[in-house]
């Protein structure tokens, strides 16, 4: 099958044709590059119109041959750009009296890596303009376990460029910028599986400011930003249990973001790929790499149904094209127990008789000077921390001892399995009063996914490491948000999960975090 791409969601007008006896993907683009500023929609959407139709027509002469389907973006994207794009895909698909396909161009980014690694069922970090997010497929859809609050991972490096005055796009002038420059502090926010840009880009912008060498900033900038991405993805694959992470988006043509995402894999025995970089960056053949399998799998849209969707999550997308496949990326959860890895995300915890030794082991991919911080605190926070919601009556270990320059907390052993592999509506229920509790002793989890709860008698709350003071419903709500992301990602029916957790939050907790809950839902989602 011969599968011709169209993609126009932003800055790259681009078409592709992909044979699937062949697996050879001929792409043709044409950038738009803003004059001034970064991307203007509607100066976007007139460079869409004048290049859509050239870079089709040189890819089918390119090509040669016939074509036996039409792929397009569908979306997300910029609703000017996704108009024109959409509008030539149809036409051609009418005028060839082929098929026409809707591709989603997040799913598109991850499959692409997929599809060239040969991996079964992999985590994927797509890190790229307007979005930042962690995919895993579970139960015939792509769920985002992990994602930006703010902006997307591209736009924050390329404001911070804008505010220095440097021409579209920033990303690879950071990167060039970078090499010669030295460790400066800048904030780092992680939220479970979730993060924000936007603090570290005005403390960034400030540092500029403020007469400290660009080189430096923006070296800085990038071991925070791309550290930040990294901790997720390994948290994303130490909670789903799979061995396998992908790449995807333009940001991942960035070559220090490459080798801390393979630097961690590495360290855990992880498998990563990240794709060549025309497939990283947007690209038409993404999307006739996928159209093509959705097209096999009978997955084509008559034309009156074919809108533009400038909001399509990637979570809307029903798989068609690996149904019946039964591998689940939280298969290590799903199967009702363990990976048999019983190393978390940051530290190794050695489980003795009746305690618990967790050492926060360094992470060789993240900058020295920030590793050594990110440790120091958390190990301080959570010593004091789980002391605190102790007082404020929610169960957690006993602190036996704390050695802060070893980074290791001697913990009273507590319950006898995880939440996640005894997960029960009652139990969901339980939690959300505990965390009510917390919260109104004024203090956040900050990551109470179904792996940092213990089962026993009654549950314990574990892993502080994240964890800080905070009376704001805001920061209440991302916990709640934290936990039900960690249900919707591995349990199978997660909906009376969440339901009955919310009403064990509701009956002590007060109703402005859960009103912020939903608020947190929707902010969250691709800006
Ligand atoms: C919805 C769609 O339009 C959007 N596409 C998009 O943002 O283009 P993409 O090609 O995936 O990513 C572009 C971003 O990638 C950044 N970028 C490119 N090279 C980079 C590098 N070497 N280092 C860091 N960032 C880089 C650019 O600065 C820009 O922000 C998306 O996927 O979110
Ligand atoms: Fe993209």
């Amino acid at each position: 099958m011969r599968v011709l791409g169209v993609e126009g969601t932003a800055w790259c007008a681009s078409a592709a044709v992909h044979d699937t006896e062949t697996d050879e993907t001929l792409i043709e683009s044409d950038a738009y590059e803003p004059e001034s500023g970064g991307i203007h929609p509607r100066e976007a959407a007139e460079h869409m119109g004048d290049a859509i139709p050239r870079v089709i027509e040189t890819a089918l002469d390119r090509s040669g041959g016939d074509i036996d389907a039409v792929a397009f973006s569908r979306g997300p994207g910029l609703g000017p750009c996704l108009r024109v794009a959409g509008t030539a895909a149809r036409a051609l698909a009418g005028t060839l009296d082929v098929p026409l396909v809707g591709v989603n161009h997040m799913v598109a980014h991850l499959e692409i890596g997929r599809h060239e690694a040969g991996f079964d069922s992999p985590v994927c970090l797509n890190a790229s303009g307007a979005n930042a997010h962690l995919l895993g497929f579970h139960d015939g859809r792509y769920r985002v376990l992990g994602e930006t609050m703010d902006t997307g991972v591209g736009n924050a490096i390329d404001k911070f460029t804008r505010h220095l005055g440097w021409s579209h796009p920033g990303g690879p002038k950071v990167e060039e910028a970078a090499k010669d420059g030295e460790y400066v502090d800048l904030p780092y926010v992680v939220k479970g599986m979730d993060f924000s840009f936007s603090g570290l880009m005005s403390a960034a912008k400030d540092a500029v400011d403020c007469g400290e060498p660009v080189e430096n900033v923006c070296f800085s900038l990038q071991e925070h930003v791309f550290a930040m991405l990294t901790e997720v993805s390994e948290r994303a694959l130490s909670l789903t249990g799979s061995d396998e992470l992908v790449l995807g988006g333009g940001v991942g043509q960035n070559a220090r973001l490459r080798e801390m995402l393979a630097e961690m894999c590495e360290q855990r025995g992880a498998e990563f790929y990240a794709p060549e970089p025309r497939f990283l960056r947007d690209n038409a053949g993404m999307i006739a790499v996928l159209g093509a399998e959705m097209a096999a799998a009978g997955d084509t849209i008559p034309i009156a149904e074919s809108a533009i969707d400038p909001n399509f999550r990637p979570d809307q997308v029903p798989v068609t094209w690996r149904e019946g496949e039964s591998v689940a990326v939280g298969r290590g959860v799903s199967a009702g127990g363990l990976s048999g890895d019983r190393r978390g995300a940051e530290a190794v915890v050695d489980v003795l008789d009746d305690e618990v030794v967790k050492r926060r082991i360094p992470k060789s991919y993240r900058h020295p000077e920030l590793d050594a911080t990110l440790r120091r605190d958390r190990t301080v926070l959570e010593a004091r921390l789980l002391n605190e919601a102790r007082k404020a009556g929610v169960p957690t270990p006993l602190v036996h001892d704390a050695d802060v320059a070893e980074s290791t907390l001697r913990l009273q052993r507590v319950g006898e399995s995880d939440l996640a592999e005894a997960l029960t509506p009652e139990r969901a229920r339980e939690l959300g009063g505990l965390l009510a509790r917390l919260h109104g002793a004024g203090v956040v989890h900050g990551d109470p996914t179904t792996r940092n709860v213990r089962v026993g008698d009654r549950l314990f709350l574990i892993d502080f490491g994240l964890g800080y003071h905070s009376g704001h419903p805001e920061d209440h709500a991302m916990d709640l948000h934290v936990f039900e992301g960690s249900v919707e990602g591995t349990a199978a029916d997660p909906e009376p999960i969440c339901r009955a957790f919310e009403a064990g939050y509701a009956e002590f907790g007060e109703p402005a975090v859960l009103e912020r809950l939903a608020e947190v839902r929707d902010r969250g989602r691709y800006q």
